[in-house]
């Protein structure tokens, strides 16, 4: 059973960056449909990923029908759009037989009309009040990833970690690089 995240036309160099964090951190693969809002080298992304580039397997697709035309018969597609009426967190994502792909759309319009009515039943809806258009694209990726790593048993994932192991720990032994490392989040 293997994760993907895939972005349809990402706009914003930062918000591809956090989920490519969020990627190499859940061992999930990105793959990224084109046309982007930006080059693959681009330093905001590279930033916001900060050193963690190599740890993500990204696969470059040149539409949507290329990425469509990749999938097998395991694999279960969902579409991520606040148009449905299907609750995300409502979903059984635990068959170890399947690949799962959660599909996004780009920050300013989201999915394509089209592609949303031929798969109206793979449209998931992560709950929210009237009081905002829609959440962040990379808030929206942890939101739904989360989910269903936490069905899955977060697999491959620390889920304790022992304050003896933790480098901040060596830091308090060293103030200098104690402040240094407040400052990165
Ligand atoms: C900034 S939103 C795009 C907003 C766009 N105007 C639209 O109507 O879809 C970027 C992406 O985040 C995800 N998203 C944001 N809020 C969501 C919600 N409440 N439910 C499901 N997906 C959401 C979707 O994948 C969306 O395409």
């Amino acid at each position: 059973m293997t994760n993907h995240v895939v972005l349809y036309e990402p706009l914003m160099p930062a918000n591809t960056g956090n989920i490519a964090r969020t990627c190499a951190g859940t061992n999930t693969i990105l793959d990224l449909i084109e046309p982007l809002g930006f080059q693959i080298d681009n330093k905001k992304m590279k930033r916001a990923g900060l050193d963690y580039w190599d740890k993500v397997d990204i696969r470059m697709h040149d539409d949507l029908d290329a990425f469509l035309k990749t999938l097998g018969p395991n694999d279960e597609m969902y579409l991520i759009s606040k148009f449905s009426s299907k609750n995300y967190a409502q979903v059984d994502y635990t068959d170890p037989n399947k690949d799962y792909y959660f599909v996004f759309g780009k920050e300013t319009t989201g999915l394509p009309e089209t592609f949303m009515r031929e798969y109206y039943d793979r449209n998931l809806r992560i709950p929210m009040s009237d009081n905002i258009r829609c959440y962040n694209l990379s808030n929206s990726v942890a939101m739904v990833l989360l989910e269903a790593l936490r069905q899955q048993g977060f697999p491959n994932m620390e889920t304790s970690h022992h304050y003896e192991n933790d480098k901040l720990k060596d830091n308090y032994n060293r103030p200098e690089r104690y402040e240094r490392n407040l400052g990165e989040n």
